[in-house]
């Protein structure tokens, strides 16, 4: 008998850790939801975990504790709650693979810990790579650990490189929506509100990624996290505007020659591929009709409209902790606007004031991402407090 492959989803109650499930449950020979983590959906973990019976259920929000405690441990399932505990979760022994699908930088130190013990990493959380990934690129070359990417993008390229010589590519094309407001004038941007900012043309996702995607930082991140997938020297890492979202991304090499790999816009498809080793699962989910898309359009990027898809590669030219910074003072940002507390236009203001704030660390150790990280957030926030500069 085949062995079922052990996941843990390191952020179950999201949107791409609820699309997992979906996909273990799909292939139930051939998966298994060992350990279930999440932030602070108690009520959504404890219905997953009594579907799933995993070996184990976690909870970063450690007021929860009693709540999950009680409702699991009847079951014979492990509870355990709190930042500690979901990082030593990932090294259970019985883990195969973690899905990394929890949000922003709270993934970072659950995915160091899973590459230290060796474990297969599906990675959705590209925070990780943007705060880290010299650090994470280092780290993978002394474990047995390997990632295979989920994000849309990434999964493209990863697809578009089988049986490639990597020596061979000219450049990757990522493929960007443009977000909601490709369509918008600078001016427009100014006043735009958080329900217009959280609907996404093509993709169903979390709230903090759509934002991203809105401003378009969510590209910068991507090209980061190209450079460290994918070994490119960042100029040959380009974006493309792209409205359909059909064409996922492309490889052009050095024949002239472009690979790409398309499909409608879904993450079951690149978390099915993940989860599967590369290799194509069965299914019977709707696919691709080609000639229902007609028209694939592709554009240059609007940089005087959306300049946050430009720090990306600025990010990469200064190095050091630079991304961290760029990361945490744009989490604290996007929370400050989808509460009301600040304008679209300022998420921007505040990762540029935060940039000046914080010393530069030339080669930062995983102390110093945890301190930039904390000290970035502090300036961010204490810059939203003083509303004056903002205005
Ligand atoms: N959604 C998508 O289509 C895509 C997402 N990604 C990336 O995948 C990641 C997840 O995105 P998405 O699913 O949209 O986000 P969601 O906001 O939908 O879900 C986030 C998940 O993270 C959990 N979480 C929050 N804080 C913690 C914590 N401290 N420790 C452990 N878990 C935590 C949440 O738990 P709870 O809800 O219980 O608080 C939730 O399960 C992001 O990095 C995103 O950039 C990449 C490509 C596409
Ligand atoms: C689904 C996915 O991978 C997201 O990262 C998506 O790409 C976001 O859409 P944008 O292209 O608008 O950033
Ligand atoms: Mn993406």
């Amino acid at each position: 008998m085949i062995k079922q492959k052990q996941i843990a989803v390191l952020g179950s109650t999201g949107s791409i850790g609820t699309q997992t499930l979906d996909i273990i449950n799909e292939y139930p020979d051939k998966f298994r939801a060992s350990v279930l983590v999440a932030g602070s959906n108690v009520e959504l973990l404890i219905e997953q975990a009594q579907k799933h019976c995993p070996d184990m259920a976690v909870i970063a929000d450690e007021r929860k504790y009693s709540a999950l405690n009680s409702a699991l441990k009847p079951l014979g399932i492990k509870v355990a709650a709190g930042a500690n505990a979901v990082a030593d979760v990932m090294e259970l022994e019985t883990i195969d693979t973690v899905v990394t699908a929890s949000v922003g930088y709270s993934g970072l130190l659950p995915t160091l810990r899973a590459i230290q013990a060796g474990k297969q990493i599906a990675l959705a959380n590209k925070e990780t790579l943007v705060v880290a990934g010299e650090l994470v690129t280092r780290m993978l070359k002394e474990s047995k650990s390997e990632i295979i990417p989920v994000d849309s993008e990434h999964s493209a390229i990863y697809q578009s490189l089988i049986g490639e010589d990597r020596s061979y590519i000219r450049s990757l094309i990522i493929t960007a929506s443009g977000g909601p407001f490709r369509n918008k004038s600078a001016e427009e941007l100014v006043t735009v509100s958080v329900k217009d900012a959280l609907s996404h043309p093509n993709w169903s996702m979390g709230a903090k990624i759509t934002i991203d995607s809105a401003t378009m930082l969510n590209k910068a991140f991507e090209i980061i996290e190209a450079r460290w997938l994918f070994d490119v020297n960042p100029e040959k890492i380009k974006a493309v505007v792209h409205p359909q979202s059909i064409v996922h991304s492309m490889v052009e090499f050095v024949d002239g020659s472009v690979k790409a790999q398309l499909g409608l816009p879904d993450m079951h498809l690149p978390i099915r591929y993940a989860l599967g080793n590369s290799k194509r699962l069965h299914t019977d989910s709707k696919g691709l009709s080609i000639a229902d898309y007609a028209c694939l359009e592709f554009f240059e990027p609007d940089s005087e409209k959306f300049p946050l898809i430009k720090i990306g590669h600025y990010a990469l030219e200064r190095g050091g902790n630079t991304a961290c910074v760029i990361n945490a003072a744009n989490e604290v940002a996007v929370s400050a606007f989808l509460h009301n507390k600040i304008r679209f236009t300022q998420i921007k203001d505040i990762i540029e004031h935060t940039l000046l704030k914080i010393s530069f660390v030339t080669n930062p150790t995983l102390d110093d991402y945890v301190e930039t990280n904390k000290e970035s957030r502090i300036i961010a926030e204490e810059l939203i407090q003083s509303k004056l500069q903002l205005e």
